[in-house]
């Protein structure tokens, strides 16, 4: 979607992907369940990536989050290996958020532990190296109260902190798959508003798989339309 690749944070070039079997390889004669897929996205842009379940969207948001191992040359972050180079992940500069850890109490990272009576506060000051200007837009964005404890609160008030605790870096490239389900209207809106502000003002780039298109009319820059696993259309937004 860009011409000049190498300056690209995304690239994903004729990407193909099958799920390996039991013993770690592909099963014989299967099928891709990803095939010849590209896309270059550039700094600022915002793309939602959309298509009905089982189409392939969160597979190929892990790819691009180094869940799954592809080639080095099909999946670039960055001008990096997803897959390869861990540093993208461990510095902060890549970051995949998805709908597993909204069940499971957890969002894991940066060493915070969370299954057990722990506050707001504490997950949202326990970070390092946060700029607190932005902690402090996230508490307000998400609307959170850094008394709620953990272990009590609501499915959607644990999505906020969570949602916090996922933002709280300044990430450079960052997967949203489908994480505003048990957010209320306000909220959701809130967050779309922060994370253009994100793209706009910092140059982080943002792809976003989902089935809610309430509130996202003027959202996108680009809108990707992905079925069996194929790109079927892309679609670049006028501002
Ligand atoms: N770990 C796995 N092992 C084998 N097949 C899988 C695995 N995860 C997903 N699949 C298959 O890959 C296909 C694409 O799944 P994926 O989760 O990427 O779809 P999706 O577009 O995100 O769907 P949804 O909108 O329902 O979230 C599905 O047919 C699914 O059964």
């Amino acid at each position: 979607m860009v011409v000049n690749e190498q300056n690209s944070m995304v690239v994903i070039n004729k990407l193909k992907f099958t799920y390996p079997g039991i013993d770690g390889h592909p099963p014989p004669g299967s099928v891709p369940l990803i095939e010849d897929f590209s896309l270059t996205l550039d700094a600022g842009d915002r793309c939602l990536l959309v298509g009905s379940n089982g189409a392939g969207k969160t597979t190929i948001l892990k790819i691009l989050g180094g869940k799954h191992m592809v080639e080095p040359e099909m999946v670039r972050v960055l001008g990096r290996s997803a897959f390869h180079d861990t540093s993208l992940t461990s510095s902060g500069d890549l970051a995949y958020l998805g709908g597993e850890w909204r069940r499971e109490v957890a969002f894991a990272g940066f060493d915070v532990a969370i299954q057990m009576d722990i506050s707001a506060e504490q997950m949202l000051f326990g970070v390092s190296g946060v700029n607190p200007q932005r902690r402090a837009e996230l508490i307000k964005v998400l609307d959170i109260d850094l008394s709620w404890r953990m272990h009590k609160v609501s499915d959607g008030q644990r999505r906020r902190v969570q949602i916090g605790m996922g933002l709280i870096k300044e990430i450079k490239v960052l997967l949203l798959d489908e994480i505003t389900v048990d957010l209320d209207v306000l909220a959701r809106a809130d967050l779309l508003t922060f994370l253009k502000k994100e793209c706009e003002e910092r140059g982080a780039t943002i792809i976003y798989a989902t089935h809610i298109f309430d509130g996202l009319e003027n959202w996108p820059s680009h809108i990707v339309y992905v079925a069996h696993g194929s790109l079927q259309l892309a679609l670049t937004m006028n501002e």
